[in-house]
């Protein structure tokens, strides 16, 4: 059940009325719920109990450091792209042995830099990277934890720009020179091959590429285990879909427990990288109606959020779910579009919503935990949203609205002539 719910004709984040959210801290705001996070966590690390696995959240989905550290303290393991989420996994509490390094363009620093701490494995995609892994571990004189990513040439059957899994993707090694790079990376004398990895997109809502990956995986594996080189785990990545309108993703249970089905027997640890599928449902974007703007051709209602705060429906043309904080009665529902005062025309959250609006309402943009806050930026010299956690009754400014000063502090004038 859904962590934000209309209590009183207003809706609540868990036991706090957004309104009393939006006079403390203004608008936009991201609104997250502890619970909710916590129960997404959950509900994949109960469906692997017994078999040997780690969860590791994919920080690049939220990684405000309120967020990284609960799930922290579950017990989580994290998936990082750079050497920046490394070091907001360690300020959070995050335990280094249980990080996991994927992307396709580590830079020696930041081999370095997760040799030194001591992450769990490095998901290496390409031969250059083995090289270059080898050449750091090397220096450092330790042996570096690898898995290759393999690509397994799946079609996840989901948006074009959040698929990674087919051959013309720049993602992974093609499934069918994995091999080869194996038997490389088992000669190299600093790396000590550990695991498997795929992931092949995001929001995908039907389990099927998922478990056709892990079939195609599974055979790599045993022809590895012919040849002498035996992986410890492997990593299915992440993937999962979520709700936001009428789609129905299988649940993490019932999605696990096809996985388990397939590997029952063997003597692997699981892996896997979720990030929407925890955070996204636990989130939502705050705003207020600024202006209206009806006009002959479009109802436009002028809100404080803007593409530069959320940038899904523009990028992807994703649709999120908008609700009225406090839905009223008292003007007539009509087809708005819900646009930002960015200019862009495609600056807008939601388009032909039937809604009963006036000057100053309050609105919801649902589903708004994932890809939201990390994806936002400062075009038109806007600040970004402040971020708050609900827990129960307390709320927590977890991460304060920028000011304008802040976002050219690090510029500087030319000398005067
Ligand atoms: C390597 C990797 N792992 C995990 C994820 C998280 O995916 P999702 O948020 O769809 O679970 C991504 C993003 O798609 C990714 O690129
Ligand atoms: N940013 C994308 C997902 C990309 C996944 C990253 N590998 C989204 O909002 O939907």
């Amino acid at each position: 059940m859904s962590e934000f719910q209309y209590q009183n004709g207003e809706l609540h984040a868990e036991a706090v009325a957004l309104s009393a959210i939006a006079e403390q801290y203004g608008t936009p705001c991201y609104v997250y719920s502890r619970r909710a996070i916590e129960q997404a966590f959950l509900a994949w690390d109960s469906a692997l109990a017994g078999q040997p696995h780690l969860v590791c959240f994919a920080v690049k989905a939220n990684s405000n450091l309120a967020v990284l550290n609960v799930l922290a303290r579950l017990g989580a393991g994290f998936d990082i792209v750079s050497g920046g989420e490394l070091e907001r996994v360690l300020a959070a509490g995050g335990d280094p042995a249980r990080v996991v390094f994927s992307g396709l363009g580590k830079t020696e620093d930041e081999m370095r830099r997760a040799l030194q701490v001591g992450i769990k494995c490095f998901n290496v995609e390409s031969t250059a990277e083995l090289e270059r892994l080898q050449k750091v571990a090397a220096e450092l004189g330790v042996q570096a934890p690898v898995s290759l990513r393999v690509n397994p040439d799946v079609d996840a059957m989901t948006h074009p720009y959040i698929s990674t899994g087919l051959k013309e993707n720049k993602f992974g090694i093609d499934i069918a020179s994995a091999l080869a790079v194996y038997r490389r990376a088992a000669a190299l004398p600093n790396l000590d091959v550990q695991g498997a990895d795929c992931h092949i997109g995001s929001q995908l809502t039907d389990d099927t590429p998922l478990i056709d990956a892990l079939d195609r995986m599974l055979l790599l594996v045993d022809q590895l285990a012919a040849e002498g080189i035996q992986v410890h785990h492997l990593d299915l990545g992440g993937g999962l879909g979520v709700t936001y309108d009428d789609e129905t993703p299988p649940t993490p249970g019932e999605y696990l427990a096809k996985v388990r089905e397939k590997v029952a027997g063997r003597d692997l640890t699981l892996l896997f990288e979720p990030g929407r599928s925890i955070v996204a449902n636990a989130g939502l974007l705050l705003t207020q109606v600024n202006l209206l703007k009806p006009t002959e051709h479009k109802n436009f209602a002028i809100i404080d959020a803007a593409m530069n705060d959320l940038i899904r429906p523009a990028l992807y043309s994703a649709w999120m779910g908008i609700d009225a904080v406090r839905p009223r009665t008292d003007v007539a529902a009509k087809p708005w579009d819900l646009v930002g005062p960015v200019c862009e025309t495609g600056d807008f959250l939601g388009k032909d919503r039937e809604l009963a609006l006036a000057e100053g309402d309050l609105l919801a943009v649902r589903s708004a935990g994932a890809y939201g806050f990390v994806m936002s930026s400062n075009y038109n010299t806007r600040p970004r949203a402040a971020e708050v956690m609900v827990d129960g009754a307390a709320t927590h400014l977890i991460r304060r609205r920028e000011t304008v000063s802040e976002l050219f502090a690090g510029e500087s004038l030319l000398p005067e002539a």
